[in-house]
């Protein structure tokens, strides 16, 4: 059985209008892929028919060698595949470590739960110091880390991650892609959607443009760093 995530001719719609147009990629276990494109291209429509959170209107979504296309989210968390949303989606009211105890809830091994609970605490510093901090007081920067330590908690071996970098400062970006680099390397799988291409080219294996709903340009990193439709519209022209 082949590990990763294969998705072939998606199509999704919101009532009448088309957002995603036949899109297919392959996220291969262990790789970083990217998903890049300006506003409103589809990149966070794509995430949520994937994860099941809207309906898919045509084509096949295949998780580690199953078919779950239109599974609701709930069941595809059980299969190792975990969503952080834009927004980021945490329980403001619980602490930081009642927000990665509910994404174990699944969970029934206590021994591997606690093993994953140390393991993102020493992924997260930050959050290992707040434990007992209500979420919602935690600056944008960690709640973003809290929104991944989440899905990690989950248990998943392929993270949906819809634009971590958003809203936050310089060093932060920079710390969240090389804390992706750190969960890879871990053996997780992820797809990363987001709009800061040049931070997303550095650190992922392959990547997708996509454009108005469908794929422009798809290949390895290095190639699309190098492309010029990529240069031009999403790395400023520079080389
Ligand atoms: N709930 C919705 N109802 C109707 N249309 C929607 C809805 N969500 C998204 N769309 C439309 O679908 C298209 C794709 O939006 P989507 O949010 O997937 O883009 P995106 O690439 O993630 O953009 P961004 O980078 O701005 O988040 C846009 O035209 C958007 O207006």
């Amino acid at each position: 059985m082949a590990k990763g995530l294969s998705v072939k001719g998606l199509k999704v719609a919101y009532g009448n209008i088309e957002a995603v147009h036949g899109v297919s990629f392959e996220v291969n276990e262990g790789e970083i892929v990217t998903l890049i494109g300006a506003n409103g291209a589809g990149k966070s429509t794509i995430l949520r028919a994937v994860s099941g959170m809207i309906p898919v209107k045509e084509g096949t979504v295949i998780l580690n060698g199953t078919e779950i296309t239109s599974w609701p989210s709930h069941q595809i968390t059980g299969l190792g595949m975990a969503h952080v949303p834009e927004g980021r989606g945490i329980f403001t009211r619980l602490t930081v470590l009642e927000n990665l105890l509910v994404g174990a809830f699944k969970r029934k091994d206590k021994k591997e739960i606690d093993g994953d609970l140390d393991y993102v605490l020493g992924l997260f510093p930050r959050l290992n110091e707040r434990k007992k901090q209500l979420a919602g007081t935690l600056s944008g920067g960690e709640q973003q880390m809290l929104a991944v330590g989440r899905a990690l908690m989950t248990g998943a071996d392929i993270l949906l991650l819809d634009e971590p970098s958003m809203g936050l400062a310089p060093v932060l970006v920079e710390s969240i892609f090389n804390i992706c680099i750190d969960i890879a390397e871990a053996g997780k799988t992820i797809l990363l959607v987001e709009q800061n291409a040049a931070m997303a080219l550095a650190i992922a294996d392959r990547g997708y443009v996509l454009e108005t709903g469908s794929i422009a340009i798809h290949g390895d990193a290095e190639y699309l760093s190098k492309h010029p439709d990529v240069l031009n519209a999403y790395l400023g022209g520079a080389s």
